[in-house]
């Protein structure tokens, strides 16, 4: 018997950063989106742990215990006294370090999977405990939807949407590291006084609403820039989108994925051609959300 979950990527619509906290992480306050990019990650009984991973980027998953997959049944074992004896797949379909959380979606989609198939009864609230020691965004992945994350971005508040927003999403040549984009965030903040973070409310009234127009006026990332002091090309992404028409351009959450909100599915199609022409990415692809989070399949 098999149990196979699929799990949606997101997009970070507000990604407000506060100053760097004594253990290390950043107080956020994160808008999260989730949207049409799916992982499928498939739990089988095996003699020991195994992950394998098929798809684009399938060679630079980490097929080791490190694997965020690996280790939410290992940590769902552990709860259980059992061992985690399956083999997990993978089919990757997020880009992998593209600051679209597929590595945390594998991590959701594992620990649901692994609970399902050993009748492990975990609860929600202890599944969402799990989720986010193994990652700030591991929480979302499982619940999905649109939701304001604030600490590290693990303690969510589900939010309301008024309807669905269509996105473009350029994906790099290689990747960026999360703690890098972080650093590089704290060094060019040196000497600023950095404000406590805050949702906005014009961004939640526009996701509520289901206005696009006002969420292309209210999306914001703080690690954009910091993105872009490491990968500089990422600029001519935005602007190749921009002129294509996109009512809003921003790098996604610790990028390098640049994302564009289109005003809807045909237009999202033209915008995602002309970046396809442009040049300046390594793919392209379209998707729309809110979609569910974690689901059994
Ligand atoms: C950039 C985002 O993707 C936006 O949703 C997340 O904040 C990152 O979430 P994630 O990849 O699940 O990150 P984690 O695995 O928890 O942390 C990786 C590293 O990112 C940095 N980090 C992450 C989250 C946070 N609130 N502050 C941080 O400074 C830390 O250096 C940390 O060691
Ligand atoms: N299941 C997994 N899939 C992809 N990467 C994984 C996985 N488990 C661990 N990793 C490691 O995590 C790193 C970041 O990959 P991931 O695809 O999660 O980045 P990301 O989408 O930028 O994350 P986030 O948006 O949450 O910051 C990879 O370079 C890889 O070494």
């Amino acid at each position: 018997m098999s149990v196979t979950v699929r799990v949606p990527a997101k997009v970070n619509v507000q990604l407000a950063v506060g100053a760097a906290r004594p253990d290390g992480f950043h107080d956020l306050a994160n808008v999260f989106l989730a949207v049409g990019l799916y992982d499928e990650v498939t739990v089988t009984p095996a003699d020991e742990l195994r992950v394998t991973c098929e798809g684009p980027d399938a060679a630079e998953v980490p097929l080791d215990r490190t694997n965020l997959a690996a280790r939410a049944a290992i940590a769902l074992a552990a709860r259980r006294g059992i061992e985690p004896a399956v083999h997990i797949h993978i089919a990757k379909d997020i880009p992998v370090a593209g600051g679209m959380a597929g590595g945390s979606a594998d991590g959701a989609g594992a620990l649901l999977a692994c609970n399902t198939l050993w009748g492990a009864a975990a609860s929600r609230a202890e599944l969402l405990a799990i989720c986010a020691e193994l990652g700030s965004d591991v929480p979302f992945s499982l619940v999905g939807g649109a939701a304001l994350g604030i600490g590290r971005g693990e303690q969510l508040t589900a939010l309301e949407t008024g309807g669905t927003f269509h996105w473009v999403f350029a994906m790099a040549e290689r990747g960026l590291s999360t703690p890098a984009v972080f650093r590089e965030f704290d060094r060019l903040a040196q000497g600023r006084q950095i404000p406590e973070p805050v949702a906005s409310p014009d961004l939640l009234e526009a996701l509520a609403k289901g206005d696009v127009e006002a969420l292309a006026g209210a999306v914001s990332n703080d690690l954009q820039p910091a993105a872009l002091s490491l990968f500089p090309e990422l600029a001519d992404t935005l602007e190749a989108g921009r002129g294509a028409g996109a009512l809003a351009t921003l790098v996604s959450g610790s990028g390098p994925t640049t994302a564009f909100l289109a005003p809807g599915a045909e237009s999202a199609e033209k915008v995602a051609a002309a970046l396809r022409a442009s040049g300046t990415c390594r793919s392209v692809r379209t998707a729309a959300g809110p979609v569910a989070g974690a689901t059994v399949l």
